[in-house]
């Protein structure tokens, strides 16, 4: 059974009921997978979450508890709009930047490719609405994690830009979700922040070069000491195991050396640990 966890703390006043404080009203613009996700989790650590979209009487189902609206409407009384949109619909919201001045906008967005576009999209919404404070955030959760909530291996928030209030109000909101938040400095790191998701293994190039080098190597390795050794000296050819028995002696091997090559420095560090030190004292 997993435990609810309500990130704000509900104090009890002495008759015992909760002391219900007018809870802060978020926005998101965007009523997809991404939108729906992070709406749930707001709600669920105290906030009220009211939606922006384009159909607000016909969009699907939406958190519990949330409220949907035009976008214009949605975001007047909210300080803080998600934007959970893709950046390829973003033109729209030019028309809203009268309304949205002065607000603190977050841009989610993630790309397909590197440099699809001249510049990161947190910095095209900037331009769009200038009179904003965009704070790049949250792209490098999924959906699934932010529904999930965070886990180990998810719970970094990766943040960015110009404005320091806007940052300040952007952590604590991811704060409350449970999350730590990573401060890339200003606006012009967005670029990189939406490039993280795209590293999936980013060093997988040595990696294949040495189980392609070693397979390669313990193949003519024994290609030579089996096939050709037989062939010449004892005038056999036992060629046709090529395919079968030599495949079954490599790969083993190399599975072997490639195992070996990733627990061996680990198990090298520990024993030098144990005798040169501990897990506090920096490693020599
Ligand atoms: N899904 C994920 O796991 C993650 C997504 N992201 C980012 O979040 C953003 C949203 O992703 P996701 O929720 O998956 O996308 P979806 O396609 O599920 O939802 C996008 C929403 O945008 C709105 N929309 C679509 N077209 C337009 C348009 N022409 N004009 C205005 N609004 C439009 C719609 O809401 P409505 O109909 O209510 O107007 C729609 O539901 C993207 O930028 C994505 O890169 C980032 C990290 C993870
Ligand atoms: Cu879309």
């Amino acid at each position: 059974m997993s435990k609810e966890v309500k990130p704000e703390s509900v104090s009890l006043n002495p008759l015992g009921t909760a002391a219900a404080p007018e809870s802060e009203l978020l926005c998101i613009y965007g009523t997809g997978d991404l939108g729906r996700s992070l709406g749930l989790r707001l709600l669920q650590s105290g906030y009220r979450v009211v939606y922006g979209s384009r159909r607000p009487h016909s969009c699907g189902p939406l958190p519990q508890g949330a409220q949907v609206m035009s976008h214009a409407a949605a975001s007047q009384s909210a300080g803080l709009v998600f934007i959970c949109i893709h950046r390829e619909h973003y033109e729209f919201l030019e028309a809203l930047a009268p309304q949205l001045k002065g607000k603190v906008l977050v841009d989610v967005s993630n790309n397909l490719k590197k440099n699809l576009y001249p510049e990161a999209n947190a910095e095209y919404l900037q331009r769009l609405v200038p009179g904003a404070h965009v704070v790049k955030g949250f792209n490098t959760l999924s959906a699934w994690a932010l529904q999930n909530g965070p886990t180990d291996a998810n719970r970094q928030v990766y943040l960015c830009g110009n404005s320091a209030e806007a940052k300040q109000a952007v952590a604590e909101a991811a704060t409350k979700l449970g999350f730590s938040v990573l401060d890339r400095g200003s606006l012009s790191a967005a670029r990189e922040l939406e490039d993280f998701p795209l590293q999936l293994f980013p060093e997988w190039r040595l990696p294949l070069r040495v189980a392609v080098g070693l397979t390669a190597f313990f193949f003519f390795y024994v290609l030579l000491r089996d096939v050709v050794y037989t062939y010449v000296y004892e005038g056999k050819d036992i060629s046709f195991r090529i395919m079968v028995s030599l495949a079954n002696k490599v790969f083993p091997i190399v599975s072997l050396i490639m195992l070996a090559l990733c627990y061996l420095p680990g198990v090298i560090a520990a024993v030098l640990q144990l005798y040169r030190g501990n897990q506090i004292q920096a490693f020599p």
